[in-house]
């Protein structure tokens, strides 16, 4: 079994440029990268990263320019048997949840994002091609289905998780005790209640 990483490595987490500047958004990933990387380790896994540019962490990198689809599709295609990619911005994985993501006999199984992606799935038929972006997890459903591979979903808040948006990082101060929660930590974030919401403030 193949377990492949993909990290955007040069310009990361574009969609949180209101809070972090383009160093601390490398920094952040890298954080969140070591939550993935430690979760999928010790659930008894090797993981791979491949990353658009060099990456600081404690797995094998392959610095890989091309975009998700024609990666994860290469990936897909080069794979004898098993393949699982998982999203590099989990930062609230732990290793019964990522277990969890193996436990259901099907030829595809799809871990759904917060609003409309793929966090992570696991691959067992040959005909299986990836479509990111937009609703990719309804896309995703449909590429297994006409390939004719059955298809399974983990329900799980944690492999849901992404963190994408400002209003994303509530969800690593409160449930994560990890890297990525210390980087918030250290760059002074802290949890605050504004009309009855919690969110993250920065000193
Ligand atoms: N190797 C590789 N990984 C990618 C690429 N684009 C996104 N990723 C990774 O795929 C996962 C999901 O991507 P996004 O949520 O869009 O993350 P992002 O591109 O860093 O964030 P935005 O700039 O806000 O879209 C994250 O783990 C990214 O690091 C890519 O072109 N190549
Ligand atoms: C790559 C993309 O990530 P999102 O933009 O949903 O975080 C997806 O899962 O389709």
């Amino acid at each position: 079994m193949r377990l492949v990483v993909p990290v955007s490595g040069s310009d990361p987490k574009t969609r949180l440029s209101s809070v972090f500047t383009p160093d601390e958004r490398r920094e952040f990933t890298e954080a969140m990268l070591a939550d993935v990387l430690a979760a999928v380790g010790a659930a008894g896994h090797s993981p791979e990263v491949v990353a658009t540019a060099p990456v600081a962490c404690d797995a094998p990198v392959t610095v890989d320019d091309r975009g998700l689809d024609p990666l994860v599709n290469g990936l897909l295609a080069e794979t004898d048997g098993e393949l699982a990619v998982v999203m590099a911005d989990l930062p609230l994985l732990t290793p019964p949840t990522v277990e969890g993501l193996f436990e259901p006999d099907a030829d595809v199984v799809l871990a759904p994002g917060l609003g409309g992606g793929t966090n992570a799935f696991v691959c067992r038929h040959p005909g299986f091609r990836v479509d990111y972006h937009g609703a990719s997890i309804r896309d995703h459903r449909r590429i297994a289905r006409e390939t004719g591979a059955t298809v399974a979903e983990v329900d799980s808040r944690r492999l849901a998780t992404d963190i994408d948006e400002p209003g994303d990082l509530v969800e690593v101060m409160l449930h994560s005790d990890g890297a990525a929660a210390d980087w918030l930590d250290d760059a002074g974030c802290d949890l605050a209640v504004d009309n009855g919401r919690v969110t993250v403030e920065r000193a």
